[in-house]
Formats: C-alpha cells, sequence, structure tokens
C-alpha cells in the first residue's frame, strides 16, 4: 500500500442555502436548508467531496470518524469503511427514518455521516485512476444520463410570514420566478409543472403530498394527467391516508399512474410494510416507498411481505455503495430500481447521477430531485445537468464536479447565522395555523 494516496486532511463544512415555502406532511419548508459538504484531501493532491442532510447528531459523528479517515490510505477504503459500519456509532443506529422535519425525531444519523465520507473517498478514488465514479460501483457505469422526475409541491404564500423567503420577482418568467410563488391548487402546481417542462423537459412528475384532502391530492394528479397525457405522474402522500383511504384512491388512479408512493403507513396496529401489502392487494397499484425500506433489514421485511415494487434507495439514507447494491437485487428480483430525495446542493446532484448511471438493467423508475427548487445555488464550477428531463452524467473522473470555494465559504457563513440549524419544518406552518402540530395521519392544511 506504499504508493497509496493518503487521506491528508478531513473537513466538515456545514451550509445553508435557500428554499421556497414548499408544504409537506411536516409543514411548509424553512426559508433556509441546511445540507454538510465533507471535503477530502489527498497526498496526490486531488480533492474529494460528499454531500448529506444535516443535523447537529451528524456533524458529531463526521467529527468522531475523523481520526479513523485522516492518515488512511485511499486504496483501502473498503477497510476504512467497514471500520465505520462496525463502529459503536453503526451499532446504536435505530432504523434509519425519514421524519426528519420532526424534530423530535433524533436518531443517529450514522448512514448519513457514512454517505458523505464514502462519496467523497470514492470521488477521490475516481480521480486517482481516472473513472467517473459510477465505474468503482460494483455494476459500473450503464448510461450518460438518467431520468429525473419533476418534484412538484403545493406552495404556500411566503407572504403570510416573517421568514426570509426570496422572492424570485428579479427572475425572468417563468421557473425561477414561479417556484417562489404561493400555489395551492390544482391549477397552480399545473402552472408550475408547465414552467418545469419549459426549464427541464419532464415527461416525469411527483406530486408531494399530505398537504391537502386525498381527495384533493388525487384531483391535483388527474389535472396534471389531463394537461401532459404522456406523462407518467404520481403523489407521496408519505403514509397520511388510512389504508381505507388508499385503497379508494388507489383504485381511482390505477392504470393512470405508474406507483404510489407511501400511500399509507402504520395503523390499528399493523406496521406500514403490512399495511402496504394490504394495499397492493387491493389495488394492483405498484409500491415506491422510502419510508419503511431504508434498511437491509427493513428492506428484507418489506419484501418478505410483498409490500413494495420500488425501494427508493437514496444514496444518503444508504451510501451509495450500498444503493448500487439495491439496485443490483432490484434487476436480479425484478423490482424497480428508484431513488427519494430531499433539498440538497449540486454534490449530491452528481451523487444521484452516478448512481443511476450504474444502475443495471432497464426497470428504472425516474429519480427524484428537488435540485430544480435550488437550482441557481450550487456549490461547484459546472453543476450536473437536466435536460430532456434527463439528468446527465458530468464528464471527467470522480464525482465530476469541482467545488467552487467561494460560495462554499457563502453557504457555510449563511449556516453560522441561522438560528435553528437542524430542519424544522412545523416553524413556518405557525403563519398558517396558530399552535400548528404534526400529526402523521392528517395532511398538514387539514386541522
Ligand atoms: O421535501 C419534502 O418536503 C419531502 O417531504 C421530503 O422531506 C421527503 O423526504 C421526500 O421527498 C419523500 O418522502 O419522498
Ligand atoms: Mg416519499
Amino acid at each position: 500500500m506504499s504508493d497509496s494516496p493518503v487521506i491528508n486532511s478531513m473537513r466538515i463544512v456545514p451550509v445553508a442555502g435557500y428554499d421556497s415555502m414548499l408544504l409537506n406532511i411536516g409543514g411548509a419548508h424553512n426559508c433556509f436548508f441546511t445540507r454538510i459538504i465533507v471535503i477530502l484531501t489527498d497526498s496526490a493532491g486531488h480533492t474529494g467531496v460528499g454531500e448529506t442532510p444535516c443535523h447537529a447528531s451528524t456533524l458529531q459523528l463526521l467529527e468522531q470518524f475523523r481520526p479513523l479517515i485522516e492518515g488512511s490510505s485511499l486504496l483501502r477504503l473498503n477497510a476504512t469503511l467497514s471500520q465505520l459500519f462496525n463502529s459503536e456509532a453503526r451499532q446504536q443506529q435505530t432504523a434509519h427514518t425519514d421524519e426528519i422535519h420532526i424534530p423530535q425525531m433524533n436518531p443517529e444519523k450514522f448512514y448519513n455521516a457514512a454517505a458523505a465520507i464514502e462519496a467523497a473517498l470514492l470521488d477521490l478514488q475516481g480521480k486517482l485512476f481516472n473513472l467517473p465514479v459510477a465505474d468503482l460501483l460494483t455494476s459500473g457505469k450503464q448510461r450518460d444520463r438518467i431520468p429525473v422526475l419533476g418534484y412538484l409541491f403545493y406552495i404556500a404564500d411566503r407572504r403570510l410570514t416573517n421568514m426570509h423567503y426570496r422572492s424570485g420577482e428579479q427572475a425572468p418568467d417563468g421557473w425561477f420566478r414561479l417556484r417562489h410563488e404561493a400555489a395551492m391548487d390544482s391549477a397552480g402546481v399545473q402552472r408550475l409543472a408547465e414552467a418545469a417542462v419549459e426549464q427541464y423537459g419532464f415527461r416525469d412528475f411527483k406530486l408531494k403530498g399530505g398537504v391537502m384532502a386525498g381527495e384533493l391530492e388525487v384531483e391535483t394528479v388527474e389535472a396534471l394527467l389531463r394537461r401532459f397525457p404522456h406523462a407518467r405522474v404520481t403523489v407521496d402522500p408519505n403514509a397520511c391516508w388510512s389504508l381505507d383511504e388508499a385503497i379508494r384512491f388507489g383504485k381511482q388512479l390505477a392504470g393512470k399512474v405508474p406507483y404510489l408512493e407511501d400511500p399509507c403507513g402504520a395503523e390499528q396496529g399493523y406496521s406500514g410494510r403490512e399495511t402496504l401489502a394490504e394495499f397492493r392487494r387491493a389495488t394492483g397499484v405498484p409500491v415506491a416507498t422510502n419510508m419503511i425500506a431504508n434498511d437491509w433489514r427493513q428492506l428484507h421485511h418489506a419484501l418478505q411481505l410483498n409490500a413494495i415494487d420500488i425501494p427508493l434507495a437514496d444514496p444518503h439514507f444508504w451510501t451509495m455503495r450500498n444503493a448500487n447494491v439495491v439496485a443490483q437485487l432490484c434487476n436480479e428480483w425484478g423490482l424497480t430500481t428508484g431513488c427519494h430525495s430531499n433539498n440538497h446542493f449540486d454534490i449530491s446532484l452528481a451523487m444521484v447521477a452516478h448512481l443511476g448511471a450504474a444502475a443495471p438493467g432497464e426497470r428504472l423508475t425516474a429519480f427524484d430531485t428537488h435540485w430544480i427548487w435550488q437550482d441557481g445555488q450550487q456549490l461547484t464550477h459546472q453543476p450536473p445537468q437536466i435536460r430532456d428531463g434527463y439528468l446527465e452524467l458530468p464528464p471527467g473522473p470522480g464525482l465530476g464536479i469541482e467545488l467552487n470555494m467561494e460560495r462554499v465559504e457563502q453557504a457555510h457563513a449563511l449556516y453560522n447565522t441561522l438560528p435553528d440549524k437542524n430542519r424544522n419544518d412545523a416553524l413556518g406552518m405557525q403563519f398558517l395555523i396558530d399552535n400548528w402540530r404534526y400529526d402523521a395521519k392528517r395532511p398538514s392544511l387539514v386541522r
């Protein structure tokens, strides 16, 4: 191993960017979102980067892992990551939940931390070997671009708050202006979709549900389908519909949507995996999830119960290499590969591009990305591009991106000014509904 570059330094940089007042079951997105960037430098003179959701406990874990990373040999990446996976922090990790917008949920963020480190190490290895990260994943690069979907939200009126949402008024007409304006009904969401198609060429859409009564969200899906008859449109109510409601809406949408995402969840003593299995049997509608199959043990139970068709294995929940294994299992076992997302910068966009580029087989559903809400705030010189509904694999070795350090420092400075650094979507809701509180079983505006 004497010829292997050694990791000289690991920098952990919490960063913040701007977001719109996007609604979901957990409330309303804050005007700021936060992420962590991990920057590794090695003795060969290369820089490797990874990105992950930001939480105080993830920052602590990354600090804790620093001694295992600094001084490690780049070519012994497997051994280094095994140390992380064998650490006590991993043993303490409860099953990964997606309930990051609910402040009382504060599980150890082992996977988020490991994912950022692994991505940065892979980026360095790619630069060393002059290969894209997609080629370092077990299945190797399969394609140069991946289908991605237009992630649509109902948007609350930022003017009702005293929070620092951006206005977009300086932007020319179209997506970059509209994404800041209220969109509280089907017509509003349709206008967003039209602008997103104009800008990015999407053929697939996902509506973030769990906001309005289910009937209204189904109506929005149907309105989108009428407007874009050849598009694939789905809705994700984040498991807030009851099983009965999910079956009713599922039957209404059967044959019209490619899948429904987490249409129902745990209720009346039955687990989400059990209710989703019943939903599938009753409706025949394929099920995608990012809520009940987020680690090997959960995935195993979900598949035993025939509860899901599309595990949305997010590289930030699984790490890129594990998510690639999930994609291989999907290919071998007749499932469909997809990917979940949260608000993110362009380092995550590159991670997702490489993951999708390495997914084997043809059963790939359009990957999620929230990038369209952040486009323009990039932390790299040339972010990966979404054109014609496809996310293009950036050229060049590693992740194919280069940090713009001036932007990174600005985003870090912004993070340092924030009073609330962990995600908390309940804050903005107080401007819409007095004493609003999260309820996993009720859409956020149904109170
Ligand atoms: O960004 C949001 O509001 C989503 O609700 C996000 O937090 C979810 O994790 C995600 O998009 C999903 O459930 O698919
Ligand atoms: Mg989801």
